[in-house]
């Protein structure tokens, strides 16, 4: 079933494990749900293990409280031959008002390995289908070529400086 799916939603409440001192949901917790519901969406999109290889303009915009339902949202918005870019977004409800928010937003990008310790493998190509998808997916390239420029930043020697 590969190539048919390209978006994944989890639904859940947000628990008093997942909160600081503060109330409220840690960063690294939201960061968890994330990386969860990218990794499913690009399984279930592959129907190939995935990796993480990169998180980019993740966003803290609200917070996100005790109690809140919290819908994590991640859709694919552009491949490449064995990468698949992600466009994830984290809201929060307050079920007693019913109003939700956006909470965290974020572009991954994962990809499709042919073996848990394995080597890249063709994903099925993704076709925007309207003008919304077409600009997420110019987004996501751009993105790429910005990462690519951070790759050049990171000092090639940080590995043996130990
Ligand atoms: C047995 C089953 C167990 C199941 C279990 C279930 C567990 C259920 C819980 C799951 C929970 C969540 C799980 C999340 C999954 C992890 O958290 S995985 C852990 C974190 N990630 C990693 O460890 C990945 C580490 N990185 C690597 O191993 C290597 O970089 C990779 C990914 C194999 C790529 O190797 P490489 O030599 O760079 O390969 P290369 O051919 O040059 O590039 C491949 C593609 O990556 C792209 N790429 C590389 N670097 C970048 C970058 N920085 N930015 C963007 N694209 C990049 C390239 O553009 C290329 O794209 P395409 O042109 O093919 O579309």
């Amino acid at each position: 079933m590969s190539g048919k799916q390209h978006e994944v939603t989890f639904r859940f409440l947000a628990q008093p494990t997942d909160v600081n001192f503060g109330g409220k949901v840690h960063g690294g917790m939201a960061m968890k749900w994330i990386d969860q519901a990218g990794y499913a969406c690009a399984v279930a999109w592959s129907g190939a293990y995935c990796v993480t290889v990169s998180v980019s303009g993740i966003q803290f915009v609200a917070p996100i409280l005790i109690g809140d339902l919290v819908t994590v949202r991640a859709r694919l918005i552009h491949t490449g031959t064995s990468s698949m870019h992600l466009a994830v977004d984290v809201l929060a409800r307050d079920l007693r008002k019913g109003e939700q928010r956006l909470a965290t937003s974020c572009v991954m990008v994962f990809v499709a390995l042919d073996a848990p310790d394995g080597r890249p493998t063709p994903v099925p190509h993704w076709e925007p289908r309207d003008d919304n998808e077409r600009r997420l997916q110019r987004q996501a390239r751009e993105l790429l070529e910005l990462s690519k420029g951070m790759e050049r930043l990171v000092d090639p020697g940080v590995a043996d400086s130990d």
